[in-house]
């Protein structure tokens, strides 16, 4: 809607600002809160009360032991200057420290804020574990049932209902409701926390959220950062103020290497066996770089280390063991981790945190994804070292030296949208209207190869859709002739099902075809598009076969160049492609050909082709 004027502004708390609370008469309820109208002093009075004030019957004696804690965190300091900020604007911008409040108190300070609005707020978080773990603190900080006034929504399992006000959920189940309603017609504020992560899904939604509080001047949005990145976002909605809140929940000592180490892995379980033979008591998380190496590393451990209980956490393994690092143990626990574990997290007990780094890349030139060690960023860092003080203080051990961090350690990692495939991305801002993606209005647009190499992969789909069609109707058309009678469903036993499939594969994907490369031994690949070695990711049941052409769904870097999602072809099958026609072969400035075999396989092909014709 023209006119509507999007602003952001400055939010600054600290955890020493004292609350000002007003007297509020006892009979204060829920009711009486007007939206966006709300004091501090409401909040907290409702939240003292003995009773509760979403439904009959007192508050818990735990509730009261949470609330004494949660009234020490950072934020907790400055509601009031908080709501006098959201009051004024349709757009806060806010960064903290980490374990400052953000986000486990700050949806509570809008859920009173908001709840005449009698609509949902939504806090988006990029990990789905941390969406079910703060939804369960929140629930249990508000002394409700999760599922009931606080819930979480994920991809598979939502636990919400009619009653649901504050729902916690991915960013990318958000993005996906997106879809259906571009104007977030049900909610009246939404939270993006973690905006610093920069996921591909949060970058679209800070975009769409963009449009629509220009076109909804009721909506309200929170865009919550670790980092001190947020004048980006600031920027980025028309608006150059900045929001701190200062301080975490405890005081984190830090504690450097004096000098390089040769081998990270070994001196990290050397440094959890010292920690647990000589500290005071207090859990520990070990941050490795992959899940080989978290498996690798509890195993060692067990082994060495009998009275510890050690447990492995990734995203791979199934919610219900992920959950038990969050168990009270009687015996010092060691969770080994990746960087799942890095932010939102709060594994109560953990006092030491033990670092080392490990990140991953995307080349759009040769659609590869890459899982190499590289030194994380001090952003990275920061995270991880935050995972220590949140319920007491803390040390984290960096197996690296200063120097290190000051000099060598990355700047922020670069936006996901930079660095990654976003086909299955601009097919659904296509589908929500936005035609020409290229112009969308991204916080950081992404390279133009990126964006050509997923306009590329879509036009891919839809061959292989309209061959697959055609394959079908040819089949259809063949039933009916022979048996006279309507096809019922897709024969799956047919014998050319298999081939049919492929074929309509190959001739679709076929700029992403390789040739066996016979010198370079088995398994060896060069594509024909660009001219890359690689080989057959070992998990492919082609590992062995040496079929002579293959097409692959894309490129895996893991020390090694591998293919993943290969089928064999026969080139017989995309001869007649233009791409395949001499002239548009790949050569050197000279005029020879790159891959010669390509093309003396290519004319036998034709050849046989012409032969099986006449
Ligand atoms: N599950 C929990 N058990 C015990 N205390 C918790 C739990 N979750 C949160 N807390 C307490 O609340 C504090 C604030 O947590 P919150 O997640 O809101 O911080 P944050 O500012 O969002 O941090 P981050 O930037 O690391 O996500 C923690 O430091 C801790 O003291």
């Amino acid at each position: 809607m023209a006119g509507v004027s999007v602003t952001t502004a400055t939010f600054i708390a600290t955890s020493t600002t004292t609350t000002t609370t007003v007297t509020i008469a006892s009979s204060l309820s829920m009711q009486a809160l007007v939206r966006n109208k709300t004091t501090a002093g409401q909040a907290i009075a409702l939240e003292d009360g003995n009773s509760h004030p979403l439904r009959a019957g007192l508050h818990t004696s735990r509730y009261f032991e949470i609330l004494k804690t949660r009234r020490q965190l950072p934020v907790s300091g400055s509601r009031q200057s908080f709501l006098d900020v959201y009051h004024q604007n349709q757009v806060v911008v806010l960064s903290g420290d980490t374990g400052s409040g953000k986000s486990t108190q700050i949806p509570q300070f809008v859920f009173f804020d908001e709840y005449a609005s009698g609509k949902v707020i939504a806090c988006t978080q990029p990990r789905r574990l941390a969406v079910t773990t703060v939804a369960r603190r929140v629930a249990t900080e508000m002394d409700v049932p999760l599922g009931q006034e606080v819930g979480y929504s994920i991809r598979f399992d939502n636990v919400t209902s009619d009653k649901t006000r504050l729902k916690y959920m991915t960013d990318g189940l958000l993005l996906r409701e997106a879809m259906e309603d571009g104007n977030f017609s049900s909610y009246s504020c939404i939270i993006i926390d973690e905006a610093h992560e920069r996921t591909i899904s949060t970058d679209i939604l800070m975009a769409l959220l963009k449009k629509a509080v220009a076109s909804r001047s009721d909506l309200k949005v929170i865009i919550m950062s670790a980092t001190l990145d947020a004048g980006t976002f600031t920027n980025y909605f028309a608006s150059s103020s900045t929001f701190r809140v200062h301080g975490g929940s405890h005081p984190v000592e830090i504690m450097y290497l004096s000098g390089a180490t040769p081998d990270y892995f070994l001196l990290s379980l050397h440094f959890v066996k010292h920690i647990h033979e000589n500290h005071e008591a207090g859990d520990i998380l070990l941050f490795l770089t992959s899940v080989k190496e978290v498996e690798e590393a509890c195993s060692m451990l067990r082994t060495a280390i009998e009275d510890m209980e050690v447990m492995s956490l990734y995203a791979s393994l199934p919610p219900s063991e992920q959950d038990k690092v969050f168990c009270q143990s009687s015996m010092r626990k060691c969770v080994v981790t990746t960087n799942i574990a890095e932010t939102s997290l709060t594994i109560d007990g953990v006092a030491y945190v033990i670092g080392v780094c490990k990140q991953s890349g995307y080349n759009p030139r040769a659609s590869l994804k890459t899982l190499l060690t590289a030194p994380i960023s001090k952003a990275s860092a920061r995270q991880r070292a935050g995972r220590a003080g949140r319920t007491r203080p803390g040390v984290c051990y960096r197996l690296y030296d200063e120097d290190t961090f000051d000099n060598v350690f990355l700047p922020p990692a670069p936006p996901g949208i930079l660095e990654n495939e976003i086909t299955s991305e601009i097919l659904m801002l296509k589908n929500m209207g936005y035609n020409a993606v290229g112009r969308f209005d991204f916080v950081t647009p992404p390279h133009p190869e990126v964006y050509l190499r997923g306009l590329e992969d879509l036009r891919a789909l839809y061959r292989v859709l309209k061959e697959v069609v055609e394959i079908r109707k040819q089949l259809k058309g063949v039933v009916q002739t022979l048996f006279n009678e309507p096809l019922k469903a897709s024969d799956f036993g047919a014998a050319n099902y298999d081939i049919n499939i492929r074929k309509a594969l190959a001739r679709s994907f076929f700029y992403h075809s390789a040739l066996h490369c016979e010198t370079r031994g088995d398994d060896v690949y060069t594509t024909v598009h660009d001219n890359h070695p690689a080989g057959i990711h070992p998990d492919s049941s082609l590992v062995g076969i040496n079929h002579e052409w293959i097409i692959y769904d894309r490129f895996i870097y893991t020390g090694k160049q591998y293919m993943q999602i290969v089928t064999a072809i026969d080139p017989e099958w995309i001869v007649d492609l233009e791409h395949f026609q001499d002239d548009r072969l790949s050569r050197k400035r000279n005029g020879e050909l790159r891959q010669p075999k390509v093309k003396a396989s290519l004319d036998k092909a034709r050849a046989a082709r012409q032969q099986s014709t006449t």
